[in-house]
């Protein structure tokens, strides 16, 4: 492990040169690590059998990798500085805008789609400009902060430009044989009691088309080997939010990172249903390339040792440690492209026949707020 100091400005230097790097911290874990790549080289991945971090775009045409073999792996212990506050106070502007109009028209021709018939859901997304007075490193340390429940973490690379983000969302974790996704979807802002969220049937819905398709897509690509263990859906609580969850979990029939991952992405918490129709209408009518918003990053293929027990029934095995093979992947949302100062913010949320086209305007005004709360200086 390296001193905090030490570790960013390490960071900041491989940054500052143009050379690939991330550096994210896990939910609810208290150790930031960095994959810093040596070589100029861009590496990509195809089949996802390679062991490194990942990067890959909505669309799936660009799956950037850093290779574990071409980094140096550093971590640090995370101190949060100063006490942070649970939740930021914020009041959302909600302003009449040109964006607004646009947004809320073509929330309107989603809507006459799916009363047609030719779709459940689509998740629609726009993307925002903000200025920003922090440095890249800056507003990491900032989510870091603000977000111990999320995924946090910055990444930079010649060919994606920067990147920051504070997910929610895990698509998949594959420890060994076995694997844990979620279907995430349902939003309402966080009024100071978890247990006090109330959902319209027009929620439970959305949310329910996502842990439905999961299911069957994981069916369908012959991912799961038995039975797939589904929780009840219940309300977790992201940044100044809260959605509806559901945790499906089940054991792999085989190792094929690459099939799992396409099975699940993307689920229609980003995309959709039918996945396919929805994947060809946001390509056609969403103003704004997604590019790596709603794509998905993380730990692929990393190899863990794991000491056995010491107890007596395992001492002649002693001598061998046991090598874990894990994949963590997170969903990019509640993301931004750093340009040249300016923050791009990218925000969507799931339209089903009884959506509001001014609802869900507001919807996403609340959800740009995880990353514009962090644009700022904070106190
Ligand atoms: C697409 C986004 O969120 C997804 C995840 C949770 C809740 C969602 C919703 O309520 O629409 C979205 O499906 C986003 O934050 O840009």
């Amino acid at each position: 492990m390296m001193q905090a100091m030490a570790f960013f400005n390490v960071l900041e230097d491989h940054i500052h040169k143009n050379l690939a790097c991330v550096a994210y911290r896990k939910p609810d874990e208290n150790v930031i690590k960095a994959f810093l790549q040596k070589d100029k080289q861009s590496h990509k991945t195809t089949d996802f059998s390679e062991s490194g971090f990942v990067f890959s775009d909505f669309c799936g045409s660009e799956s950037l990798l850093i290779p574990k073999d071409q980094s140096d792996v550093i971590s640090t212990e995370y101190e949060p500085e100063h006490s942070l506050k649970e939740t930021l106070e914020y009041v959302p502007e909600i302003t009449n805008s040109r964006e607004q109009k646009k947004h809320e028209e073509l929330v309107a021709k989603v809507i006459a789609e799916i009363k047609m018939g030719n779709m459940k859901k689509v998740v629609l997304a726009r993307k925002e400009q903000s200025p920003s007075q922090l440095s890249a490193l800056s507003i990491f340390k900032n989510l870091l902060q603000h977000y111990p429940k999320a995924f946090c973490y910055v990444w930079s690379h010649p060919e994606s430009g920067l990147w920051i983000g504070a997910t929610p969302e895990t698509l998949v974790k594959v420890e060994r044989n076995r694997f844990k996704t979620m279907a995430l979807a349902g939003t309402q802002a966080y009024k100071g009691k978890i247990e006090d969220a109330a959902w319209t049937p027009k929620e439970v819905e959305e949310q329910k088309i996502v842990s439905d398709e999961i299911v069957q897509k994981l069916k369908d690509f012959k991912v799961a080997s038995g039975v797939i263990n589904l929780s009840d859906p219940y309300t977790v609580k992201a940044g100044n939010l809260l959605h509806i969850r559901t945790d499906i979990s089940g054991t792999l029939e085989n190792d094929n990172l690459s099939n799992l991952l396409e099975s699940l992405h993307p689920t229609p918490a980003v995309c959709g249903f039918p996945r396919e129709k929805a994947r060809e209408f946001i390509l056609g009518n969403e103003y704004s390339d997604r590019e790596f918003y709603s794509g998905f990053l993380g730990e692929i293929n990393l190899k863990q040792e794991v000491k056995r027990n010491s107890n007596r029934r395992n001492q002649e095995n002693q001598a061998y440690a046991s090598i874990l093979k894990q994949s963590q992947i997170f969903v990019n949302l509640r993301c931004m492209k750093l340009v040249e100062g300016e923050a791009e913010i990218f925000i969507g949320g799931g339209i089903t026949a009884d959506s509001n086209p001014t609802a869900e305007w507001e919807e996403t005004v609340n959800k740009s707020y995880t990353i514009k709360s962090v644009l700022v200086h904070q106190d």
